[in-house]
């Protein structure tokens, strides 16, 4: 296993009500094949962001640590992939984990010819075919109700038709009017999330979904910080009408996917590889949302494209999957490789594989 730093600039800050993300540092991961030195690599990304993850120095000394485990012992001594991926904890490194236990899975799914979708499906106990396209949102950060307006008539012309407004920011009165800017930019056929980041308490959450509910949103993600979970469950069973339905982000990376759906608080749950510790985790979590009727939602969190395409194939292997939030490729000003699923038509074509896409990323696979 070797791993290498990268870092990548966004075009413009995104705006969100916990601050702006400005720049993505991160590793790309490499792991041997088990068979012989001429067949799969597979390759990874741990791209941690604080708040969400570990830091980026915990992550380079977790994936340190690791390599040199690996050199020492060698796999004459049993470290074999998978052991690899044991070696991580998902709760202290969880974008370390992301990276190597996607490097591992992406090697398998090689060695065995078939897409990375179906690699975790089957590893998931999922039946169903991976889907061969996964519906998508458009990411619109802070700023004014008429540059949001804009942003939004860009992201339909380009196909979107589930757009998702960074909220919380600033006063409720001024997100209102961002959001009333934004429903009558784009009219009634186009599904609208908004997502607070955590950023309002009880009462204020109250207010705000009481005069977000004329503009129809799909739902708002967060509106309460991530350690209040009674208190997300306590807003969706208020049962007004129209209400907003209640998504639960921050509060499934902190709390687990266990605690948000015992509790009640969420119609919909993002799960973000990257901060879950993994692409298996994060579809083990939507397959626990699911069978409670939760729906899942899979995100980056605006990784490099390695990353973002293992996220896309998570989402393909959940069945009938809502539109995700994996459209983020856009918001950096370069990247690793080019993007092997550009979006069109507010979808992004599923990579048909081998691994992660292909011979897609080579470049990357190279020592
Ligand atoms: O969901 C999306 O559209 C993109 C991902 C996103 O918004 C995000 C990206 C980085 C960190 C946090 C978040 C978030 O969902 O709160
Ligand atoms: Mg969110």
């Amino acid at each position: 296993m070797r791993h290498r730093s990268f870092a990548l600039d966004l075009t413009r800050p995104l705006g969100t009500a916990n601050g702006e993300i400005r720049r993505r540092e991160g590793f790309v991961i490499t792991v041997g094949s088990e068979r012989d030195d001429s067949t799969a690599v597979g390759l990874g990304e741990a791209t941690p962001l604080p708040g969400w993850t570990e830091s980026y120095e915990a992550c380079e000394t977790a994936l340190d640590g690791l390599d040199e485990l690996d050199e020492g012992g060698g796999r004459d001594e049993g470290h074999s992939r998978e052991s690899l991926t044991a070696g991580l904890d998902a709760e202290s490194t969880p974008a370390a984990r992301h990276g190597v236990a996607l490097a591992v899975a992406d090697a398998a799914a090689r060695d065995a010819d078939r897409s990375l979708a179906s690699h975790v499906a089957e590893e998931a106990g999922i039946d169903a075919d991976p889907a061969a396209a996964v519906p998508v949102n458009a990411t619109i950060g802070d700023g004014t109700p008429s540059e949001a307006a804009a942003e939004a008539e860009r992201a339909v012309a380009a196909g979107f038709d589930c757009l998702k407004l960074k909220v919380g920011a600033r006063e409720v009165n001024e997100d209102v009017e961002r959001v009333r800017a934004v429903r009558e930019a784009v009219g009634e056929g186009v599904a609208l999330r908004a997502d607070a980041n955590g950023a309002w308490d009880r009462e204020t959450a109250r207010r705000a979904l009481d005069a977000l509910a004329p503009f129809d949103l799909a739902y708002v993600e967060q509106p309460l910080p991530a350690d209040d979970v009674d208190g997300l469950a306590a807003l969706r069973a208020d049962g007004r009408d129209p209400g907003v339905p209640v998504a639960a982000d921050e509060s499934v990376g902190r709390h687990g996917i266990e605690a948000v759906v015992d509790a009640d608080a969420a119609d919909a749950v993002i799960l973000k590889p990257m901060a879950l510790g993994g692409p298996d985790r994060a579809l083990a979590a939507a397959l626990r949302a699911w069978s409670a009727g939760v729906d899942p939602v899979v995100t980056t969190t605006i990784d490099a494209v390695v990353a973002r395409t293992a996220a896309v194939h998570v989402a393909a292997a959940v069945p009938d999957v809502s539109p995700c939030g994996l459209a983020t490729g856009s918001l950096l000003d370069e990247d690793l490789a080019p993007d092997p699923c550009p979006v069109t038509d507010g979808a992004v074509r599923v990579p048909t594989g081998p691994g992660l896409a292909g011979g897609a990323f080579d470049e990357l696979r190279r020592p």
